[in-house]
């Protein structure tokens, strides 16, 4: 993919695809329910469409149009898998699903690509089995493939050493089917997807600061759920019209849930012009519009306890503070290091190559910015939010920047490019 110098701002309306996060519970959710469940703007992109094969695999039956899907509820009745589960690319995929796979009485075996089988799964699989599943991982039980063999568990109290959204609703999701009560404790909150959907499908869930506490053995009934559009999207477009002249843009229909909008809050810290309009609340989610200007931007120190809040917008954060003038620093995000790739490294290395100052630190990143990037040649290192954040960068690059490995967007936005050139065109 190559992109080149915008010749003019971003202007204009867009709508982002449906929340990941939120489309991956809904078809989890709806599979485990009595009835049907149906959704709304689920997001089609390959992790999302990874979980749908993989429950299909469990014997659910799912019909989709585009962006509508029917899950024709199991009543929390799976069946064995008659083949390996692939979750591909998709983290979300395999960690929500180990939850469930570890309730049923039955061996579910988990692999996934190349990047999926270097992410640690010891974080769910070691307290799966402190509740009484049986596991079999590679690498001394902390990479896929791995197998679980399921069945009766038993509930227990889990404090988190990092904030997980992925293991906390994995053992949310044990915890519904075990015996007694699970309680799950965070050191900062991570997203409340699980909590806040699972509350819609009837499920009681206790929730007192980072804690939160489940009884097993409760049922859930099949919804409609409306997914709002994804903020990590929405995030590309946002950062894209505050560095690009004289942008203005409106993103519709956003998610706003706060355990995700952390880079809002350090946006606006850096002088950016956003406001949110038309707020409103849509299926348990906080949603609603956001209106960008392009914005002169000043360095950011980012305080850690806001990390969860913005883990997947770090990439698309530091194109932000490679034009802010003055050092910026992120730390207390080591998570980074084992998402689809090594995101710290990858934004190190391919930022360096378009001339931006960065220093890499254990746990983040620091930035010296205000120097306009250089096109060159970079590379994705097949990671969908490290091929966006070039694309966004390349618009205020001097010459042309062509991004190796760019089909990776495929992954959680298949229309990215497509979307940007037309806003771009618009103008
Ligand atoms: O639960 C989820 O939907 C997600 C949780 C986060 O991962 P962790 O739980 O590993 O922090 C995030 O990075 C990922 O994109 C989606
Ligand atoms: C980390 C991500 O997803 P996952 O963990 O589901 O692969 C992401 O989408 O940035």
């Amino acid at each position: 993919m190559k992109v080149t110098l915008a010749k003019s701002g971003l202007k204009g309306e867009l709508t982002v695809p449906g929340d990941k996060s939120i489309s991956h519970r809904a078809l989890i959710f709806g599979a485990l329910a009595e009835g049907i469940t149906e959704i709304e703007n689920f997001l089609v992109a390959r992790d999302t469409l990874a979980t749908l094969n993989c429950l299909k695999k469990y014997g659910v039956r799912i019909s989709r149009s585009k962006n509508q899907v029917k899950v024709l509820g199991t009543a929390q009745n799976f069946s064995e898998p008659k083949d390996i589960l692939n979750a591909e690319n998709s983290g979300t995929t395999i960690r929500l699903l180990s939850g469930v796979a570890a309730t049923f009485p039955f061996v579910s075996v988990f692999t996934g690509d190349k990047s999926l089988r270097q992410r640690p799964m010891k974080r769910v699989l070691e307290p799966l089995s402190q509740m009484g599943a049986k596991v079999l991982a590679r690498a001394e039980g902390n990479y896929a493939p791995f197998a679980i063999n399921g069945g009766k568990l038993v509930g227990r109290d889990f404090t988190l050493k990092k904030a997980s959204a992925q293991v906390k609703s994995a053992l949310i999701l044990a915890g519904l089917r075990a015996s007694g009560t699970t309680t799950v404790t965070e050191p900062n909150l991570s997203r409340d997807h699980t909590e806040r959907m699972l509350e819609g499908f009837g499920v009681k869930i206790e929730r007192s600061g980072q804690t939160i506490a489940i009884i097993g053995g409760q049922k859930l009934y099949g919804q409609k759920v409306v997914v709002p559009g994804d903020f990590s999207s929405a995030a590309f477009f946002i950062v894209a019209a505050l560095i690009v002249p004289e942008s203005h843009l409106l993103l519709k229909n956003v998610g706003l849930n706060p355990t995700r909008t952390g880079l809002l809050t350090v946006l606006k810290e850096m002088g950016a012009k956003i406001n949110l309009l038309n707020l409103r609340e849509t299926g348990g989610e906080p949603v609603g519009d956001i209106e960008v200007f392009t914005s002169p931007l000043k360095a950011v120190e980012v305080p850690p306890e806001i990390v969860p809040a913005m883990i997947d917008e770090f990439p698309i954060l530091a194109a932000a503070m490679a034009h802010a003038e003055g050092v910026s620093v992120v730390r207390g995000a080591e998570e980074l290091r084992i998402k689809e790739s090594d995101r710290i490294k990858s934004i190190v290395g391919e930022f360096s190559k378009m001339g931006v100052m960065v220093e890499e630190l254990p746990d983040g990143f620091k930035i010296t910015g205000g120097r306009r990037p250089l096109g060159t040649i970079v590379d994705s290192h097949h990671d969908h939010r490290i091929a966006m954040t070039l694309g966004v960068l390349g618009l205020t690059a001097v010459g042309s920047t062509e991004i190796l490995n760019a089909e990776a967007v495929a992954i959680s936005y298949p229309d990215f490019f497509v979307q940007l050139t037309k806003l771009l065109e618009g103008a």
